[in-house]
């Protein structure tokens, strides 16, 4: 089976994708969009990217395309992020630091504090700005991104463990063209159901109404985060997370209820979350 993630080697996310998927073939992609892609033009059969952080909140890029392309979540990963800070071994002045925006953030008071005034840039993830400050030895930048990178990449780690809040952790989803949920040998920490709600028009307790049908069912909700469609200010869909094991004549009634008050439902799967293993 081939396997996408968002890479290169050492990413967060392939450490993620090698505890989930240790016997299968693992291709990096260069950007959260070329992960659905490949899944979506059947390259791969599943990929793995990062949902959402402690810290951080949601991977917004994530979200938006759990919305527009026909993909389910098959499972979930959570994993605790350490960040460090490393520069080129030969240099040991910074005048960039560059990452992963999602690392840039979770280092934002780090960064403030202790390197002032020295600009910070995005990039595709943080394995790849590791990859990119090893491969330009003469430019003073400094990469923030995991002990593999530094170890894969030939980097000298100058800070550690620089995220702003001791407990950080991110929740990887796998994601496939099928209706699965995956069986894996690590603890599991709980079920869930994920759904995609847009409202019909709007009127005065239109979103009461939906979350009234979990709510009478006594399906408790985990996660409710609105989001922009992008068809103008003020319109939304609801990713939601339902927190429960699997009852098929309970959901389904609930679901068809949505679907009776006209709003549109996307079913994203109902998966496990496992605790990745140190
Ligand atoms: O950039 C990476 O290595 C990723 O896999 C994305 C990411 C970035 C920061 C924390 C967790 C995942």
């Amino acid at each position: 089976m081939k396997i996408a993630f968002l890479g290169p080697q050492a990413s967060f996310t392939q450490l993620a994708a090698s505890q989930i998927f240790p016997e299968e073939e693992l291709m990096p992609q260069s950007s959260i969009l070329d992960c659905f892609n490949a899944v979506m033009n059947n390259e791969v059969d599943k990929a793995v990217v990062p949902l959402e952080n402690s810290i951080e909140g949601t991977v917004s890029m994530t979200l938006d395309y759990l919305y527009n392309f026909d993909v389910f979540i098959e499972t979930e990963l959570v994993m605790p992020i350490a960040h460090h800070l490393m520069v080129h071994p030969e240099n040991s002045v910074v005048q960039k630091i560059i990452s992963h925006p999602q690392a840039l953030a979770q280092t934002y008071h780090f960064r403030h504090e202790n390197y002032p005034g020295i600009l910070s840039q995005d990039f595709n993830s943080t394995a790849a700005s590791a990859k990119l400050v090893s491969e330009n030895p003469n430019e003073k930048w400094a990469a923030v991104a995991n002990r593999s990178a530094a170890k894969l990449y030939g980097l000298k780690i100058i800070h550690e463990n620089i995220q702003d809040f001791e407990q950080n952790h991110t929740k990887f989803v796998v994601i496939s063209k099928n209706k699965e949920n995956l069986d894996l040998q690590l603890q599991k920490s709980s079920e869930k159901t994920s759904l995609i709600i847009t409202l019909p028009e709007d009127h005065a307790g239109g979103l009461h109404q939906v979350l009234s049908v979990f709510a009478w069912r006594k399906m408790n909700l985990s996660k409710i985060e609105s989001r922009t469609l992008k068809t103008g200010l003020g319109n939304y869909f609801f990713f939601i997370n339902v927190a429960s094991e699997w009852h098929p004549v309970l959901s389904q009634n609930a679901i068809d209820e949505l679907i009776a008050l006209k709003a549109n439902v996307k079913f994203l799967g109902h998966y496990n979350e496992y605790i990745f293993a140190e």
